[in-house]
């Protein structure tokens, strides 16, 4: 197991959200997490990020413990979020963006590589490297959002909503790019409001109700599930 949550409890100001949360991923896979409104969803990925610190419980990635850890710690344990919001610097370049990706490497010859390999993998990031990104579509920065992830070589992934306010053919492009994401190995922990693309492109499918696990198994499972499927498929998500 890459990572484990065991009894997690987490929230804001008084109220907990996370409820004595347990889970793990198995590193390689790529798990989807589905519930309703106000689950606690992107409240798990806040957690992993270091953004919302563990009322009770513990997270353990790749053996070590994220307690009393920073953001920018976690960053360096190869735990990298690319958040719902977009967020790159609109004045500044494809290219500068992807590299700030790499800002805590230190080592200009290691940043070259990677941005190297990172091209390789989302090509975007050299056909418009000189772009500001401020002229790129909405799905164009998801992808070059990714790329800028994927400079720290992270083991685990956290994306929230990524498909969030795209076009069903842009749409088509970042779930294939995280596929190839899947292809180099890297852990994927998603939240996705498109329930349905989200658990297909996924291996593992983990639902949540109120801060806790309602179900966990494959993704086919969680898909086909007849209660989950009424619950979250029925007729709203295509
Ligand atoms: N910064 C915050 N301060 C106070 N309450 C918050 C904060 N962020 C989220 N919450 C509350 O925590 C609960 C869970 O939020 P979270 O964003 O984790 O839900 P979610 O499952 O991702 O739902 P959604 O699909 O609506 O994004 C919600 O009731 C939300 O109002």
């Amino acid at each position: 197991m890459i990572l484990e949550c065991e009894h997690v409890v987490a929230g804001y100001d008084g109220s907990d959200i996370l409820k004595g949360l347990s889970f793990s991923l198995e590193k390689g896979t790529t798990t989807c997490i589905v519930g309703p409104n106000g689950a606690g969803k992107s409240t798990v990925l806040r957690v992993l990020s270091g953004l919302l610190k563990t009322r009770q419980g513990k997270v353990i990635f790749n053996g070590q413990s994220l307690a009393g850890r920073s953001t920018s710690q976690i960053l360096s344990l190869g735990i990298v979020q690319v958040p719902q919001e977009h967020s790159l610097f609109p004045e500044m370049t494809v290219k500068e963006n992807v590299r700030l990706g790499g800002y805590l490497l230190r080592d200009n010859a290691l940043v070259n590589k990677r941005l190297q390999e990172v091209e390789e993998l989302f090509p975007l990031v050299k056909e418009r490297a000189s772009e500001r990104a401020v002229n790129l579509s909405g799905g164009q920065r998801r992808l070059i959002e990714f790329a800028r992830a994927l400079m720290l070589d992270p083991t685990l992934i956290l994306l929230d909503e990524p498909s969030m306010g795209l076009d069903p053919k842009t749409l088509k492009q970042i779930f294939d790019s995280m596929k190839a994401m899947q292809e180099i190995g890297k852990t994927i922990l998603l939240v996705e409001q498109n329930v349905r693309a989200g658990l297909s492109v996924a291996t593992h499918g983990l639902v949540l109700e109120s801060g806790k696990v309602r179900m966990e198994g494959s993704a086919q499972d969680v898909l086909h599930n007849p209660e989950i499927g009424s619950l979250y498929l029925g007729g709203t998500v295509k």
